[in-house]
Formats: structure tokens, C-alpha cells, sequence
């Protein structure tokens, strides 16, 4: 489509949220959006914060990203979203009262047509902007609202939401994340060198860390990895590795047929099934033992 640049940024129909994980509920959200700016023929646009608020907020809190910016920007892209509008989350943006917020950010700078939240988005000074001032506030600017109601799955009271993909991932359920997110949860890093012990147990692992993202329960998960556009299956440990007296927490993956160099690479690491948590072997014959047993039943797990 060509247009003027200004109208690239300008006049678009924007969902708003902080949308971590871009789960099924947000992609509700974004698949009514979507609606709205086919039928006022705009660009969909996306307005997201950075930092997450609860970041902002209480920074010594512990990980709880679902997904890293990067992710969110390339599942949003997914989704038909074009323009990406990253509020930089600091005080003077936590400060402003709804009103100001809807005329002067929405209306004033991002020229909005039009804008779709979920019915349970708060903004502004204390949170104190409801779904239901944000309606009226954007017909004032000129705005076209829509307020999404949350979706549940097919039969089931909960809505999909962030919390409970959150607390899957923590408690080492990957298969109920993936129903939440509408895909298996992943980790994305560069491949980092270790105490090249891996090799030594016929067991090379490529290590990554996590960043920001959460931390998934410690233990091992049957994994699908993706690397220079190919899918290979693998397993995975998650952990601090105390039978090698390993330092800080880690995510190490050893890729089923499979042999190369592949430290500085970007690897996706998707867990698929948790198969067992994290233990103190005595010595590397035991570990060896298990992690064997582990690569049969992952291997087993992914090909069902
Ligand atoms: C499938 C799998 C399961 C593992 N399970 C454990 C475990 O239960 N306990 C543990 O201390 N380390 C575990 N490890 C981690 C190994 O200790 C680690 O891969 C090995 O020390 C190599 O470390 P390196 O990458 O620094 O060379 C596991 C590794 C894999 C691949
Ligand atoms: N099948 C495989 N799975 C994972 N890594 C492999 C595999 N084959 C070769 N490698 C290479 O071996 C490295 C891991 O070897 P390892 O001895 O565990 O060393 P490190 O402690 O540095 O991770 C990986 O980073 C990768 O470059």
C-alpha cells in the first residue's frame, strides 16, 4: 500500500495493552481490532509499554515476562499488527490522568481512528482509567472505541490470561501454557560456552540463558528447537545443575541427531512436556544414566 509516511503512524486503529505472552485472549482482542481498521480501511497498530508496569513499579520483583520484547513485536507481527507504539513506562507516563492521557497521547500524537482494550484495562494516574472512561474519552477525541470482553476456551468459566500461563510455566504444566498461549511457550538466546563437561558425558548441551523472561520449574522437558529456520527435537534441562555444582540457573539443550559448532547462535528452545524435576545425582556415571533414559522418553513424548 503506498501512502504518505505520516499516515503509516497516524489514523491507524490501535489494540492497547501490555500484551505479554500475546496469548488467545490477546489475539481475541487484537482479531477484533483487526475488524475495525479493515472495515475504516487503517493500518492496525499496537500501543504497548516499556518497561511492563509491574516493572516500573516494583523493580526488585522477580522474572515474570512471558515473552521478550522482541518475541512480542514478531507474535504481534503474526497477528496482522504493522506499527508497534512503545510507550516508554516511566513516571511522567504513570503520572498523566486518563483524560490527558486519551486527548493528548491517543489523540494529539498518535492521531488514533481508532482504539480496541480489553474490558479489564486500567491507565492513567493510580490505574484510575476504567475501559468504561476510556470509551467515553475517545468519542470526545474522535476516537472509535471498542471494549473486548475476555475469552474463555471452548467450555471452560476462566479467560485465557497472563497469570495462568504464568503460573503453568512456574509449576512445570508447559502443555497448559501452550493451551493459554495458542503455542508452546519458548526461550530465545545466544548460545553460550559452559564448562564443556557436556561432551565429556556424550551429551553436548547448548546453554542459553533466560534474560527478563520467567523462570520455568527446574527439570527436564522434552523440547523442540529452532535453529537457522529448522526444527529439531531434543531435551532440556532447566536448572543449577548440583551435581556439577553448577553457578546460576541455566537452560541446557541437547539437540537429537545433531553435531556441530553452534555457540554465538540464536536458538528457540520451545518446551513441549515437563518429564521430570531437577536432582542431585551421585557422581556422572548416574547422571549420564538419566539423562539417556531422558533423551528415550522425550524422544518418545514428541513423536506421539
Ligand atoms: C536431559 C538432561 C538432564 C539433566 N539433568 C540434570 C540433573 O537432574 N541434575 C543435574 O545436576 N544436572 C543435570 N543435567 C545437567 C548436566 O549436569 C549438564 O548438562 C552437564 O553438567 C554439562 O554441563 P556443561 O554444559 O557446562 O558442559 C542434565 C542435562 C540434560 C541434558
Ligand atoms: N547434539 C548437540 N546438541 C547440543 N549441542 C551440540 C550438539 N552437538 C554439538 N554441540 C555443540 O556442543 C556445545 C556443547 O558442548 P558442551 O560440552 O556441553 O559444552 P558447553 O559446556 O560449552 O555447553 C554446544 O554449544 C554446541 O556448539
Amino acid at each position: 500500500m503506498d501512502c504518505p509516511l505520516e499516515d503509516i503512524f497516524r489514523g491507524t486503529v490501535a489494540v492497547m495493552g501490555n500484551l505479554d505472552g500475546v496469548h488467545r485472549g490477546h489475539q481475541a482482542l487484537i482479531g477484533e481490532a483487526r475488524k475495525m481498521a479493515e472495515i475504516m480501511s487503517k493500518p492496525l497498530a499496537a500501543i504497548t509499554f516499556e518497561p511492563h508496569p509491574r516493572y516500573a513499579f516494583r523493580p526488585e520483583t522477580e522474572n515474570f515476562l512471558l515473552t521478550t520484547l522482541n518475541k512480542k513485536i514478531e507474535l504481534l507481527g503474526h497477528q496482522g499488527v504493522e506499527t508497534v507504539f512503545l510507550l516508554p513506562f516511566n513516571r511522567r507516563l504513570s503520572m498523566l490522568d486518563p483524560a490527558e492521557f486519551v486527548e493528548d497521547i491517543l489523540g494529539n500524537i498518535l492521531g488514533l481512528s481508532g482504539i480496541a482494550v480489553g474490558a479489564d484495562f486500567q491507565f492513567g494516574r493510580k490505574r484510575s482509567g476504567t475501559a468504561q472512561m476510556l470509551d467515553e474519552l475517545a468519542r470526545k477525541a474522535g476516537i472509535e472505541p471498542m471494549i473486548v470482553k475476555p475469552v474463555a476456551d471452548k467450555g471452560a468459566v476462566e479467560k485465557f490470561s497472563s497469570t495462568d500461563a504464568r503460573d503453568a510455566i512456574k509449576e512445570g504444566r508447559p502443555q497448559d501454557t501452550a493451551r493459554i498461549l495458542g503455542r508452546p511457550w519458548s526461550v530465545t538466546g545466544i548460545v553460550e560456552k559452559g564448562k564443556q563437561l557436556g561432551r565429556t558425558l556424550d551429551f553436548p548441551t547448548a546453554n542459553i540463558r533466560l534474560g527478563d523472561l520467567i523462570e520455568p520449574a527446574k527439570g527436564v522437558y522434552a523440547v523442540k528447537v529452532n535453529l537457522n529456520g529448522e526444527t529439531h527435537n531434543g531435551v532440556a534441562n532447566f536448572g543449577s545443575r548440583p551435581t556439577v555444582d553448577g553457578e546460576g540457573v541455566l537452560l541446557e539443550v541437547y539437540i537429537f541427531d545433531f553435531n556441530g559448532n553452534i555457540y554465538g547462535e540464536t536458538l528457540e528452545v520451545e518446551l513441549h512436556h515437563f518429564i521430570r524435576p531437577e536432582q542431585k545425582f551421585d557422581g556422572l556415571d548416574a547422571l549420564k544414566a538419566q539423562i539417556s533414559e531422558d533423551s528415550a522418553t522425550a524422544r518418545r513424548l514428541l513423536t506421539q
